[in-house]
């Protein structure tokens, strides 16, 4: 099942009362382990949203709590609330519910232009090589997450996962195999949760680790090109007693920046 299939499912899940009907659920080629892949359920929670938010406001920031595992072939709801509508910003909170369960919450902030007199420039510039579909990665089953299957991860800085590498940075280039009618929002977010933590590479063996809060804020609307290819860059502040943050870098493929990325990762090494 196709990313933007999912995303029709979340769009018309949320818009449903009845409880025999406000419910979908999503295949396992979706997990990454034993749940949801994160970006999955962020994106689906943000379409669900998006509904319900005048389409002048475009999305400003988008913070997700991986509560706990949102498991595949069961279904699950969305439930969305606006917390307020001023003249120019909405804000919302959206949750993912199973089994009664609160599995992942959303709270995003919407809003449309309005005039000032401050203008400052991005002070970050790309610093990825143009991308080689040679480098590409190939899903590799067992070895790989299964959502691995639906996107293209083009690795240029960093190192593989559990390769007890020095470096905790990570950049490349990433975009969905089954090219989208449009990149919206959803697509972008979730291709930035596509890549491992960045602390994974440094791990000496397989171990878990799972991302917990997750900050996105996008500079502009993305205004993209179907099948173009999306800059990642990556780097990790700090990690210590088991949890690391990392702040990162989503960009078009003609270097102009799209948004930040910022989380909390628990590792489990
Ligand atoms: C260059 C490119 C190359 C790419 C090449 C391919 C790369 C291939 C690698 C990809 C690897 C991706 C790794 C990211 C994984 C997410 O980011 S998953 C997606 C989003 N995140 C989530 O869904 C997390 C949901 N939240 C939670 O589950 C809970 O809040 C947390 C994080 C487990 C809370 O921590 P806690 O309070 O310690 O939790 P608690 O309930 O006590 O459970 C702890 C147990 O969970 C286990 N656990 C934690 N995380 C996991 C997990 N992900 N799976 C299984 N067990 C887990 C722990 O090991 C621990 O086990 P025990 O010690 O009890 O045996």
């Amino acid at each position: 099942m196709h990313f933007e299939q999912l995303l029709k499912q979340a769009a018309q899940a949320s818009q449903e009362t009845d409880p025999l009907t406000n419910t979908m659920q999503f295949p396992a080629n979706w997990c990454q382990g034993r749940t949801a892949f994160g970006g999955l359920s962020a994106a689906l929670l943000y379409q669900a949203m998006r509904n319900k938010v005048d389409s002048s406001r475009r999305l400003l920031s988008l913070s997700t709590n991986f509560v706990g595992p949102l498991l595949a072939e069961k279904p699950f709801s969305l439930s969305v609330e606006i917390l307020r509508e001023g003249k120019s910003s909405t804000q919302v909170l959206a949750k993912a519910i199973q089994d009664d369960a609160v599995c992942v919450i959303v709270q995003a902030c919407f809003a449309k232009n309005r005039n000032s007199s401050i203008n400052v420039p991005v002070s970050k510039s790309l610093t990825l090589h143009p991308v080689n579909e040679g480098h590409c990665l190939g899903f590799v089953p067992g070895k790989m997450p299964e959502f691995f299957q639906h996107v293209d991860l083009c690795p240029q800085q960093g190192a593989m996962p559990f390769s007890s590498a020095q470096t905790s940075h990570l950049g490349g280039w990433m975009r969905f195999k089954h090219t989208p009618e449009e990149i919206t929002e959803a697509h972008v977010i979730a291709l930035t949760d596509a890549w491992p933590p960045t602390l994974l590479q440094m791990f000496k063996q397989p171990a878990p680790a799972s991302s917990m809060s997750w900050y996105l804020e996008f500079v502009q609307a993305p205004n993209l090109v179907p099948g173009e290819w999306l800059g990642f860059e990556a780097i990790t502040h700090h990690s210590k007693d088991g949890y690391g943050l990392e702040d990162g870098c989503i960009w078009s493929q003609s270097g102009e920046l799209i948004a930040l990325t910022r989380q909390t990762v628990a590792l489990f090494d």
